[in-house]
C-alpha cells in the first residue's frame, strides 16, 4: 500500500482534533474520507502533507516512515494538495497558479506538470493567460485541482473539490478525477456528509470528532500495492 496513517493524533491549542486516526490507502486506489464539518477531514489532509504536527503516531509512505519529513520534501514525493478555498493568488495567471509549486520546489517539472495538466483538461489552455480573479468558483477549483496535480503525481489530496461548485463543472470535476485512473495515483477526497457522492470511490473512510468510525468498501478491494 502506498500510505498509512498509524494512530495520528494532532491538538491544536491543547484541544485533541485528530484522536488515534488509522487509516490505509492503496497506490491507485480513490477513497473518500467523509465527515461533518469540524470533523477533522482538513487536519488530516495537512498531516499528510506536514502542514499539521502531530503529537502522536505515525504517516509512513511506501514503508518509509515520513512523519518528521518537512512539508516541502513531501512535495518532492508527488504529494498535491488542493485546499478547500482553493488559495489562488488573484493576480497571477491560471498557468502562473499551477505552476506556483514548480516556482517553490525546483524539483518539480512545471513543463511536464503542465503538458499533463492541459492534456487532462483541455480548457485550463484557453484560460491559461488570464488572471484567477476573473474565473468563477468553480473555474477557481479547476485550477487548483490542475495545482495538485502538478505536484501530486502519486498522491493527490481533495478537500471538498464539489463544495459550491455548480453541477455542469462538478461533474466535470468528477470526470477529471475518473481519469486518472491507471496513473498509479492515489486520491483522498474529503467530503462532508451532505455533500456526500460515492460514483467516484472505491471505499470511504468515515470520521467523527477526530476519529475513524467505519470503513466501507465500494468496488472490489484493489491489488495491494
Ligand atoms: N487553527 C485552529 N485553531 C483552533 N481549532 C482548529 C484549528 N483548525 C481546526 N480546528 C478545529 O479542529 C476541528 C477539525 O477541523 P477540520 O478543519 O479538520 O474539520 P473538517 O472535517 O475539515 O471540517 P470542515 O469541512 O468544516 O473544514 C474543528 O473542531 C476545528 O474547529
Amino acid at each position: 500500500m502506498s500510505l498509512k496513517l498509524e494512530n495520528v493524533e494532532v491538538s491544536i491549542q491543547a484541544a485533541p482534533i485528530l484522536r488515534g486516526v488509522t487509516l490505509e490507502l492503496n497506490t491507485g486506489e480513490r477513497a473518500g474520507l467523509i465527515g461533518r464539518n469540524g470533523a477533522g477531514k482538513t487536519t488530516i489532509m495537512r498531516t499528510i502533507t506536514g502542514l499539521a504536527s502531530m503529537s502522536g503516531g505515525k504517516v509512513i509512505w511506501n514503508g518509509q516512515d515520513i512523519s518528521a519529513m518537512p512539508a516541502r520534501d513531501r512535495a518532492r514525493l508527488g504529494f498535491g494538495y488542493m485546499p478547500e478555498d482553493r488559495r489562488l493568488v488573484p493576480e497571477l495567471t491560471v498557468e502562473e497558479n499551477m505552476l506556483l509549486p514548480a516556482w517553490v520546489n525546483a524539483e518539480i517539472d512545471g513543463k511536464a506538470g503542465l503538458d499533463f495538466v492541459y492534456g487532462l483538461m483541455p480548457e485550463l489552455t484557453d484560460m491559461a493567460g488570464r488572471k484567477a480573479l476573473l474565473l468563477s468558483g468553480g473555474q477557481q477549483k479547476l485550477v487548483a485541482l490542475g495545482r495538485a496535480l502538478i505536484a501530486g503525481r502519486r498522491l493527490l489530496l481533495l478537500d471538498e473539490p464539489f463544495e459550491g461548485v455548480a453541477p455542469a463543472l462538478a461533474k466535470r470535476i468528477s470526470e477529471v478525477i475518473a481519469s486518472l485512473k491507471g496513473e498509479g495515483l492515489s486520491v483522498l477526497i474529503a467530503q462532508s456528509e451532505l455533500s456526500h457522492s460515492s460514483e467516484l470511490l472505491e471505499c470511504e473512510h468515515l470520521i467523527e470528532r477526530g476519529e475513524i468510525t467505519r470503513r466501507n468498501q465500494i468496488a472490489p478491494e484493489l491489488e495491494k500495492g
